[in-house]
């Protein structure tokens, strides 16, 4: 039925979002940039992304594969490489993410083609 079918890819996105924050250990990437904090932030970067914006997006069902996922994480990490200079903590957080995290969306994307 629908509701099986649809429960298991939810499930993987769900864990798949959860093992990505896990990795940011510093949670710079946990809600938006502080636009107060940060006030040209917007004028370098279009499109603002964390995870919280993610979670919010995944239970609205706005993903509906873990490439919609990826697509995502992948802004929020270029963002961050954009904005911030190579010297800066964020900027070596960020390239550090984005390996780790490749390895996880990898092993998602797999886990994927098994559920259907
Ligand atoms: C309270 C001050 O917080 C910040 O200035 C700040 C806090 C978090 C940040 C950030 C800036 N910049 C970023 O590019 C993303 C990755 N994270």
């Amino acid at each position: 039925a629908l509701e099986l079918k649809l429960t298991p890819a939810l499930t993987l996105l769900r864990s798949t979002l959860d093992q990505l924050q896990e990795k940011d250990t510093a949670k710079i990437f946990s809600e938006p940039v502080n636009l107060s904090e940060v006030p040209d932030y917007l004028e370098f970067i279009s499109q603002p992304m964390d995870f919280s914006t993610m979670r919010t997006k995944l239970e609205g069902h706005a993903y509906c594969s873990i490439t919609d996922l990826e697509k995502d994480f992948d802004l929020m990490i270029t963002n961050c490489l954009k904005y911030n200079s190579k010297d800066t903590m964020f900027h070596k957080t960020a390239l550090q993410l984005r390996e780790v995290g490749g390895a996880i969306l990898r092993h998602a994307h797999r886990q994927s083609q098994s559920i259907g």
